[in-house]
C-alpha cells in the first residue's frame, strides 16, 4: 500500500486533466487514485494506463462520490456548473478541493461558501508561481502610480477557451484596483466596440485575443503621458498550472476549513 496522498482528477481527459494526471504521477509526492469524467464520456470505464499510458490500474469513473471516498484531495479544472457540484461532494468527504476552473459567476461563487465551511478550498484563476508573482507586482505598481496612468489588461489564449476575460486577467484587474483603492466592479471596461467615447480616467480595461494553441499570455499595461510600463507573463507549458495545483493540494492537508488563494499557498 502506498503512503502517498490519494488525489482525484476531475475532467481527466481535458487539456489540464491530462497534464494534472501526468504531473501528479511524476511527482513522487502523491498518486492519482481516481479520475472522473461525465457520464457517457468515451473514457469512462477505461484504464488510464490504456488511454494515457500512465496511472495504470486507475479506471475512469463517472461517480465522483465513490472517487472522493478514498482520497485526500481533488484537482478540479473543469467548468463552473461541474465545479459547484464537486465542491458539495468534496466538502461531504472533507477533501481539499483545488479549483482551477475559471468563468465562475457570482452564483457559482456563492455555492462554494457552504462547502468552504466544512472543507479546504484553494481557488485561483491561475496556479502558476509566475502569475501569482505578477499579481503582487501589479498591486504594487498600481499603488505607486496615480490615475493619470491608464491600466489595461491584455490577454491571449488558445482557440478553445470559452471564457473571457480570463481568470488570470480578472486576478490582475482586481490587484490593480486594490492597489488603487477602488472597486474593480465600478471601474471595469470590457469589450469596447463602436463609438465608445474617450477613455474614462481611472478605469481598468480588458482585451482578449483568442487563437491557435496559445497557452496563456498576460500583459498589464500602465500607459502614461510619454511613457509606458508593461508587466508581462507568458506561459509556454501547462505543467506550470499543474505543479501549482499539486502544491496547493499538499499545502491544504490539515488546514482549517475555508477558501484560500494561491497567494496563501505561496506565502505571498
Ligand atoms: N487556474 C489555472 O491555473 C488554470 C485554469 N484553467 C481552467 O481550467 C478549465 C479547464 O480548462 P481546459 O483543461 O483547457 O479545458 P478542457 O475543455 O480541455 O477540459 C475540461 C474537462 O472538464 C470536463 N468536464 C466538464 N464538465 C464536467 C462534468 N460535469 N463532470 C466531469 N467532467 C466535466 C470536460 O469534459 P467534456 O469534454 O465532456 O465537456 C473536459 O474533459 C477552464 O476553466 C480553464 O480556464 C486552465 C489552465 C490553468
Ligand atoms: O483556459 C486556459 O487555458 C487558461 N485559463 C486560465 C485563465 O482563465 O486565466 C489560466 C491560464 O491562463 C490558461
Amino acid at each position: 500500500m502506498s503512503e502517498l496522498p490519494n488525489i482525484v482528477v476531475t475532467g481527466a481527459s481535458g487539456r489540464m486533466g491530462q497534464m494534472l494526471i501526468r504531473t501528479v504521477e511524476a511527482s513522487g509526492k502523491a498518486r492519482v487514485s481516481a479520475a472522473v469524467e461525465r457520464s457517457g464520456h468515451a473514457w469512462v470505464g477505461q484504464d488510464l494506463g490504456e488511454v494515457m499510458g500512465v496511472a495504470k490500474g486507475v479506471v475512469v469513473t463517472d461517480d465522483p462520490l465513490e472517487a472522493f471516498a478514498t482520497a485526500q484531495a481533488v484537482l478540479d479544472f473543469t467548468a463552473p456548473a461541474a465545479t459547484v457540484e464537486f465542491a458539495a461532494l468534496a466538502a461531504q468527504a472533507r477533501l481539499v478541493h483545488v479549483i482551477g476552473t475559471t468563468g465562475m459567476e457570482a452564483e457559482h461563487l456563492a455555492r462554494l461558501e457552504p462547502a468552504a465551511r466544512h472543507a479546504v478550498i484553494v481557488r485561483a484563476g491561475n496556479m502558476s508561481l509566475g502569475v501569482n508573482l505578477l499579481v503582487e507586482l501589479t498591486r504594487k505598481v498600481a499603488q505607486a502610480l496615480d490615475a493619470d496612468w491608464d491600466v489595461e489588461v491584455i490577454e491571449a489564449h488558445h482557440r478553445h477557451k470559452v471564457d473571457a476575460p480570463s481568470g488570470t486577467a480578472l486576478m490582475l484587474g482586481e490587484a490593480a484596483a486594490e492597489g488603487r483603492g477602488v472597486s474593480l466592479a465600478e471601474v471595469s471596461d470590457r469589450g469596447r466596440d463602436g463609438i465608445t467615447g474617450a477613455r474614462d480616467r481611472g478605469h481598468i480595461g480588458f482585451s482578449a485575443i483568442r487563437g491557435g494553441d496559445i497557452v496563456g499570455e498576460h500583459d498589464v499595461l500602465f500607459a502614461g503621458e510619454g511613457e509606458r510600463v508593461i508587466l508581462r507573463h507568458v506561459a509556454t507549458d501547462r505543467a506550470i498550472f499543474a505543479r501549482g495545483a499539486l502544491k496547493a493540494a499538499l499545502w491544504g492537508q490539515g488546514k482549517a476549513p475555508g477558501e484560500y488563494s494561491m497567494a496563501d499557498v505561496l506565502g505571498f
